[in-house]
């Protein structure tokens, strides 16, 4: 048998990983239409590619469809042909929807806040009008992580963005495919596969905060490399992985 090369090797762990989180938190069910959203940075490229391909597998089935919600008002430049061929290649239908908000309405709710509430409202509008009972977002192991860190410094609670949420007040569940595949993995794997980066020129993205814990985690994992599987477990046993 020839040795798998490197980028072999890469692809066969992010897939393994991708299953495994499939399976070990109860992610995709038969029957379910599930909602990627997309905001063409490498993470949710990379989801789409692997739901897209999962989705033409016989068990479980379930439908795959995209979102990318475009802001009006922020210099975002997302490149819709290049997302449109992109999902077009993975045999999912893109929706590309418009919107904008006005930050000087509520000058006290920072920029951000109001454009990722406006952004969540155009997802989860779209998959009911189209009948998903799932949104799948690109978040991977080191986003948990790093929030895990953010809410226990700043919050004062043991608490992340859990692979399962099952919605208290609608029939949605909002999941995360990717939340055993690390960072640099689908890093590279972007660059070994061409992805396109987009280019954020967001005026008011200066989360200086999130920067600063991302950097402490670099250093606990200099100090001991087998930090992220230790703070996993710590939110395995005290189970914040799985929100029904
Ligand atoms: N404009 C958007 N349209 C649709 N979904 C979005 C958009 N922006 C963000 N999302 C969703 O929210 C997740 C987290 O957003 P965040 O801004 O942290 O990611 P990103 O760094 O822009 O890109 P990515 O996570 O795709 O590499 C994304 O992975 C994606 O699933």
């Amino acid at each position: 048998m020839p040795i798998p090369t490197d980028e072999q090797r890469l692809e066969r762990r992010l897939k393994s990983q991708f299953q495994k989180a499939m399976t070990q938190y109860h992610l995709i069910e038969d029957g379910d239409k599930i909602l990627v959203a997309l905001s063409g940075g490498k993470d949710s490229l990379f989801l789409l590619e692997m739901l897209g391909k999962r989705a033409k597998i016989q068990r479980p089935h379930f439908e795959v469809e995209a979102i990318h919600v475009r802001m009006e008002n922020i210099a975002y430049e997302s490149d819709t042909k290049y997302l449109e061929d992109f999902a077009q290649s993975v045999g999912v239908p893109l929706h590309v929807v418009t919107t904008a908000f006005d930050p000087t309405v509520n000058p006290r709710k920072p920029a951000c806040f109001l454009c990722s509430w406006n952004r969540r409202k155009q997802i989860f509008n779209l998959a009911q009008q189209i009948g998903c009972n799932k949104i799948a977002l690109g978040h991977h192991q080191d986003d948990i992580i790093h929030t895990a860190l953010m809410n226990l410094s700043f919050q004062g609670h043991f608490s992340t963005m859990p692979a399962l949420l099952r919605m208290k007040k609608m029939p949605l569940a909002l999941i995360r495919p990717l939340c055993l595949c690390q960072e640099t993995d689908i890093k590279t794997y972007a660059e070994q596969h061409n992805y396109q980066k987009q280019r954020k020129l967001c005026p008011y993205e200066k989360d200086t905060k999130r920067a600063e814990i991302a950097d402490l985690y670099k250093q606990m994992e200099s100090i001991n490399p087998e930090a992220r599987y230790s703070i996993w477990n710590a939110l395995e046993a005290e189970e914040k992985l799985i929100e029904y």
